[in-house]
């Protein structure tokens, strides 16, 4: 096939596998690829480095090879060979880190969920279970009663609404009940986003199609709709919606309903729909605490099989608290990365990589990663020599003041500090801070090093 042609078949093709993967996985694998051959069959695709190839063979044959078959009419054989280009910097990482994690297949459920589920439903992420979805003292309410809707449609709470902030976990809960109810009662399902809502609204209406459009929306068992608040503004939007929510209500069926803030805060919602949101349940997402934000990061290594380092994890989870998108991203980054670079994933590279998109430690809030870092600078070692067994004094003695300072300047118990010091008994925190609160009584020039080494660490 001649270049031109097959430009314009690979592009076609990229349309169709594009709305089969999420935006950061097509984005970091498959914008970049190219088409160098079309013979007997079988296409040739160039990648830029190995890492691209194994994840495009891996996770997107299947959708390149169906789209082709589209596109083609016929079966193609794919090949894909690696073409380097420029080594990428750091920065560049980040564009195909994220897609280290994100899922690669088309959504599971729609295959086997009926064809009125197929055209309604959004594609939902295979990996947004309730299985895959951590529980901690922010989220606990909204997943019991996620899981409660689930269980049983229409018969708890309904509607269910759940709002919280930016990527705390919304869409993941949404959809996780989506799942239970398709695997579990095999029912009517639509999941939409309310953009998607609003979107197929005008359309309908353009085409002289709004019978349709009412009739598919107002036949499903379970609705669930994202993002409610862009509801805000749109009077003919809400209109249908309140048509919608009625029509599903007063048949018994459950609505499901997520949006960044609660009902009585989204402006210009109409009065009688703001009711109607609050006459089920209303729950919240709290950002998660450390110990949330720890098992999740461990959790989306176990699943994605990343061995990360426990000093890693809490380096990140210490450092991000807020987003939890935010927390996977700097995970899957690292990750990227080492994997790029062959190197091993410790709390240096972590340091390194992550150090353009980690926030930096509130002044007010002084962490144990901080006060490694400082101390191991200071002293002209490394950070993970800190948390190795060599007990050489080289070693131990910075070791030994980093522990003191991190019971002097933190609320960690002795045997936190014990953990992120390679695991070491709290017995030897405490041995540590006994003796380094003895050297700088006697010793004024280690008392003046450690009133240096706390005010660089305050300074954040
Ligand atoms: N409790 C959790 N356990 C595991 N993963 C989680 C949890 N909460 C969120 N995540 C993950 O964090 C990412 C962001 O979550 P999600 O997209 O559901 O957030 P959101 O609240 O809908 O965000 P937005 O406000 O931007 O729509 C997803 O990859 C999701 O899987």
């Amino acid at each position: 096939m001649v270049k031109g042609e097959l430009a314009e078949v690979w592009a076609e093709a990229l349309q169709l596998i594009e709305r089969q993967l999420t935006r950061p996985s097509y984005e970091a694998w498959l914008r970049n690829t190219r088409p160098l051959s079309l013979e007997d069959g079988r296409l040739v695709l160039a990648v830029p480095n190995q890492f691209a190839r194994d994840w495009v063979l891996e996770r997107c044959s299947t959708a390149i090879v169906d789209s082709l078959r589209r596109v083609l009419g016929h079966d193609v054989r794919l090949e894909v060979v690696v073409e380097p280009q420029p080594a990428p910097a750091a920065g560049q990482v980040a564009a195909t880190s994220e897609a280290a994690l994100a899922p690669g297949t088309p959504a599971g459920p729609a295959a086997d969920a009926g064809s009125s589920w197929r055209t309604l439903s959004q594609p939902l992420n295979p990996k947004y279970t309730f299985e895959t979805f951590v529980t901690g003292s922010g989220n606990r309410l909204a997943h019991a009663a996620a899981l409660a809707v689930a269980e049983a449609p229409a018969r708890t709470y309904n509607p269910l609404f759940i709002y919280g902030g930016v990527g705390l976990g919304k869409t993941h809960l949404m959809q996780a009940v989506a799942h239970h109810v398709l695997r579990k009662h095999g029912s009517r399902v639509a999941y939409v986003s309310c953009e998607t809502f609003t979107n197929e609204m005008i359309n309908a209406i353009r085409d002289g199609k709004t019978l349709e459009f009412r009739n598919r929306y107002r036949n499903v068992d379970v609705l669930l709709v994202d993002d409610i608040q862009f509801l805000a503004g749109k009077e003919s939007t809400q209109e249908e919606f309140f048509h919608t929510f009625n029509a599903l209500h007063e048949a018994n069926r459950q609505i499901v309903i997520s949006s960044d803030r609660p009902p009585k805060e989204i402006p210009t919602l109409e009065e009688r729909l703001r009711s109607r949101f609050e006459w089920g349940l209303i729950s919240d997402i709290q950002p998660p605490d450390f110990e949330t934000r720890v098992a999740i990061l461990r959790k989306k290594a176990q699943l994605e099989k990343l061995r990360v380092p426990d000093d890693v994890i809490a380096f990140i989870a210490e450092r991000i608290d807020t987003n939890i998108r935010e927390l996977e991203g700097a995970l899957i980054r690292l990750v990227a990365f080492a994997s790029l670079t062959n190197h091993e994933i410790d709390l240096d590279l972590a340091a390194e990589v992550l150090k353009d998109i980690l926030p930096p430690p509130r002044a007010n809030k002084v962490t144990i990663a901080r006060i490694q870092e400082v101390v191991a600078e200071y002293y002209g070692v490394k950070v993970r020599d800190l948390k190795a067994r060599r007990r050489t004094r080289a070693i131990a003695f910075p070791r030994q003041v980093a522990m003191y300072l991190c019971r002097e300047l933190t609320e960690a118990s002795l045997p936190r500090i014990g953990e992120e010091f390679g695991g070491r008994d709290h017995t030897t925190v405490l041995h540590a801070y006994e003796k380094i609160s003895q050297d700088v009584r006697n010793d004024p020039q280690l008392g003046r090093q450690v009133k240096e080494l706390m005010e660089l660490i305050r300074k954040g």
